[in-house]
């Protein structure tokens, strides 16, 4: 896959990253930097709102799905976000909430005082019904191993099928950010909000894509090797397009 599949609104070609390096990113903003996971977290969930009320067809209901990960704890700021503008919103996770740990947990606990449904996969008997309005999928990230499994299986497949519009933070559950291979089931989105530079895989997943900046500083992208030409410029979330180099 070409480093330069994606172009920013001003022609710049924009690198792209694996899911290795993007793992690396994290590590040294965090270890090196101080820049935590719950602060960069809170720039996903709030790109991620953004990006849904753009979306957001008239009052269409939203849900978001969650799994365990950072992936699932932006979905679930993002949940917040909707839930303080007044827009119905739902979240339904892949496990029960006693199951859910760590940022994730966090971002659960301040929901649940604020009173946002929460609903489970092993509790609702009824979840493809429900799946008919905007969908935020924030299931799985770049930590996917193998075939999408288990109720997070079962939500892709029920999600496909009847959400009317489908929003999928940083990468489309199911699908490699590194490869753009599914394995198994994957979500297909009509927009994919990346979060800080666009993922290598994302060249193969259809819909519009949307970088959200995660105020990551240059200097960590220069530890690491990996060019870096600011591609928000003065803004905080730019469209990328994808060029047909492969
Ligand atoms: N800088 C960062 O590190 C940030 C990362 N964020 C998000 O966090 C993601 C990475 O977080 P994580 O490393 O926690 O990983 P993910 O959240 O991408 O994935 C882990 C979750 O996926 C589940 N999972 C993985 N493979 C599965 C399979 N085959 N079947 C069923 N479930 C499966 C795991 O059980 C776990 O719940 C990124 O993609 C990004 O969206 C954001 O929250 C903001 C900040
Ligand atoms: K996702």
């Amino acid at each position: 896959m070409d480093a330069s599949a994606f172009v920013a609104p001003d022609d710049r070609p924009v690198t792209a990253v694996t899911a290795a390096e993007m793992r690396a990113v994290d590590r040294v903003a965090v270890e090196d930097i101080g820049l935590d996971l719950p602060r960069m977290m809170e720039h996903a969930g709030r790109g991620l709102a953004d990006a849904v009320l753009a979306a957001r067809p008239a009052d269409l209901p939203v849900t978001v799905l969650a799994g365990n990960g950072g992936n699932g704890g932006g979905g679930l700021a993002c949940a917040r976000h909707l839930a303080n503008r007044d827009h119905p919103v739902r979240v339904v996770l892949d496990r029960a909430p006693t199951e859910v740990d760590g940022v994730t947990a966090e971002q659960l606990r301040i929901l649940k005082a604020m009173d946002v449904p929460i609903e489970w996969v092993d509790a609702d008997a009824d979840i493809d019904a429900a799946l008919d309005g905007l969908v935020v999928d924030a299931l799985i990230g770049y930590g996917l191993t193998g075939a999408p499994r288990g109720a997070a299986a079962e939500l892709i497949e029920a999600v496909d099928g009847a959400a009317e519009t489908i929003v999928s933070l940083d990468v489309p559950s199911g699908t490699n950010a590194t490869t753009g291979e599914a394995p198994g089931v994957a979500v297909e989105p009509d927009r994919t909000v990346t979060l800080a530079l666009p993922k290598t895989g994302l060249a193969a997943v259809g819909g519009d894509l949307l970088l959200v900046d995660l105020s990551i500083p240059a200097m960590v992208y220069d530890r690491l090797d990996i060019e870096y030409d600011n591609p928000f410029g003065d803004e905080f979330a730019v469209p990328l397009s994808r060029t047909d180099a492969e």
